[in-house]
């Protein structure tokens, strides 16, 4: 059986329609990645896939039991959300928004054990950010944040990870490295469906792609074979070269700026470190 699946879900804000029939499913240990230009639905789909909306037709299942009926702890149990943009207006310490995680855990009144302070300390170690416990929140940077909200979803104890461009604001290093920590993860049994806008993240670390244009799955499949040149000039209306990179990476070229006067002078040629991979 499928860890979720998405089961020809339809939603609209008030009457607009926005997902139309909306089928794929995700597997235990997979990373999803969703592609789809601005406005296309795909932040609607993870509020639906979390429970957050009710479908207008069809449904999410959590193995098999649909979301919306479930208790929000216990998806909240299972699943995490690691929202686009996080801002808190008051200021707390990082080590206070990892704790946060331990909530649907917790009955109503409640204090933190010292086993939660060990699983948030032990959380923001995976991901190197111990050294923050103390600082302010909002005075960490936003790459720093976003690892925070990443250990606050380890301690919060779900196998699930829903992300919403999650590398969206963060330098190029801590994309990488975010991206590492993902597929890491990933190779440690949890799941992962993100958003994202770089079809090169997806081809990097995803096993499976799902392309969303006007709320409807145009592409489902293998990441390294549905991050094609034809899906994405459907998906994005530019045309857009998929290559082989060194050490089995394949990168994506615009079409439109190839062959531009590179700033060192000399122009970049087709094939000068890539070769074409169809
Ligand atoms: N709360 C809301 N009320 C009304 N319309 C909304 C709301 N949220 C989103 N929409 C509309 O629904 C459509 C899909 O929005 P959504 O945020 O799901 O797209 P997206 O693919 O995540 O976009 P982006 O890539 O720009 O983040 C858009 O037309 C948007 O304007």
């Amino acid at each position: 059986m499928s860890l979720m699946t998405v089961d020809h879900v339809s939603y609209g804000y008030s009457r607009k329609p926005v997902l139309r029939s909306v089928r794929f499913s995700v597997n235990r240990g997979e990373v999803v990645s969703l592609l789809g230009p601005n406005g296309s639905g795909k932040t609607t789909l993870l509020k639906v896939m979390l429970g957050l909306y009710r479908p207008e037709s069809g449904q999410v299942l959590l193995e098999g039991r649909p979301v919306c009926d479930m208790p929000p702890r216990e998806v909240a149990r299972r699943i995490a959300y690691v929202p686009q943009v996080h801002r808190l207006a008051f200021s707390y310490r990082v080590m206070d928004v990892v704790l946060m995680g331990r909530m649907p855990h917790k009955p109503f009144f409640f204090r933190y054990s010292g086993k939660d302070e060990e699983m948030a300390v032990r959380a923001m170690e995976r991901l190197s950010i111990a050294h923050l416990k103390d600082r302010p929140y909002t005075e960490v940077s936003g790459g720093e944040r976003q690892l925070a909200l990443i250990a606050r979803a380890l301690t919060q104890g779900a196998d699930i990870f829903i992300m919403d461009e999650p590398v969206n604001g963060l330098d190029y290093g801590n994309q990488i490295r975010l991206l590492k920590q993902i597929a890491d993860l990933a190779g440690n049994g949890y799941t992962f469906i993100k958003t994202t806008h770089f079809p090169e993240h997806a081809l990097w670390v995803s096993d499976r792609v799902v392309m969303l244009r006007d709320g409807q799955v145009i592409a489902d499949g293998d990441a390294g074979t549905v991050t094609s040149e034809q899906n994405l000039y459907r998906l994005y209306n530019t045309r857009v070269g998929v290559m082989d990179a060194a050490g089995g990476l394949r990168v994506c070229v615009p079409r439109a700026l190839q062959g531009r006067e590179a700033f060192s002078g000399e122009r970049i040629q087709d094939d000068y470190c890539y070769r074409a991979a169809s």
